[in-house]
């Protein structure tokens, strides 16, 4: 039988604070059929979508916002933490399932009228993705697609922070 993209992810409980079910990405990249999976996956979402750039957040969501880009024949945009972009940025400060956080943008890195696919590793809460969100409509640019290797279903994200949206799982783990 073909390997799935599940059999590549490990679960670690209680990591990195009691409660929290971890959903480790680092196998699947270390595998090389796991990781052209993903990003392949990914890529068919926007198929026969036109669309103009790929936005991704740091960390995790660079590693597979970037091949993604590179696939598709398009630009990648950072959404950085807090500090680290150079150029005049746009921020948003968001609640994550453990902590808080601010993401940055370039803020000459969406032209009004921009279609983005929005690309990360993992939903939640969908704070992170609802921040980026922000930012990217509030340079003028629209997320016409949104796309995540795995979704934790019981946060319920596509109904809450992400309603509205055309959002797409390639795994959907029940729970938090
Ligand atoms: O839907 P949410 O509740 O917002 O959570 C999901 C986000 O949390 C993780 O990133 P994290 O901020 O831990 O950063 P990392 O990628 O650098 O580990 C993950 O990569 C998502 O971006
Ligand atoms: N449960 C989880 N596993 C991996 N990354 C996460 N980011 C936020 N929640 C997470």
């Amino acid at each position: 039988m073909s390997k799935k993209l599940e059999d590549c992810v490990t679960t670690i409980p209680d990591f990195p604070k009691p409660g929290i079910m971890f959903r480790d990405i680092t196998t699947i990249i270390s595998d090389p059929e796991g990781f052209k999976m993903a990003v392949d996956q990914l890529c068919d979402m926007v198929k026969g979508m036109d669309i103009d750039i790929v936005v991704g957040s740091e960390s995790r969501g660079f590693i597979f916002g970037a091949p993604v880009a590179y696939a598709l024949g398009k630009g990648f945009v950072m959404a950085r933490k807090k500090g680290k972009l150079p150029r005049e940025t746009i921020s948003e400060t968001y609640d994550l399932e453990y902590g808080s956080a601010t993401l940055e943008m370039h803020k000459d890195s969406i032209r009004p009228g921009m279609k983005v696919f929005l690309v990360d590793d993992l939903v939640a809460t969908g704070g992170t993705t609802a921040a980026i969100i922000k930012m990217v409509e509030k340079l003028g640019g629209k997320v016409v697609k949104i796309g995540f290797v795995m979704e934790l279903a019981g946060f319920d994200a596509k109904n809450k922070a992400l309603k509205g949206y055309d959002v797409e799982s390639l795994i959907s783990y029940p729970g938090n």
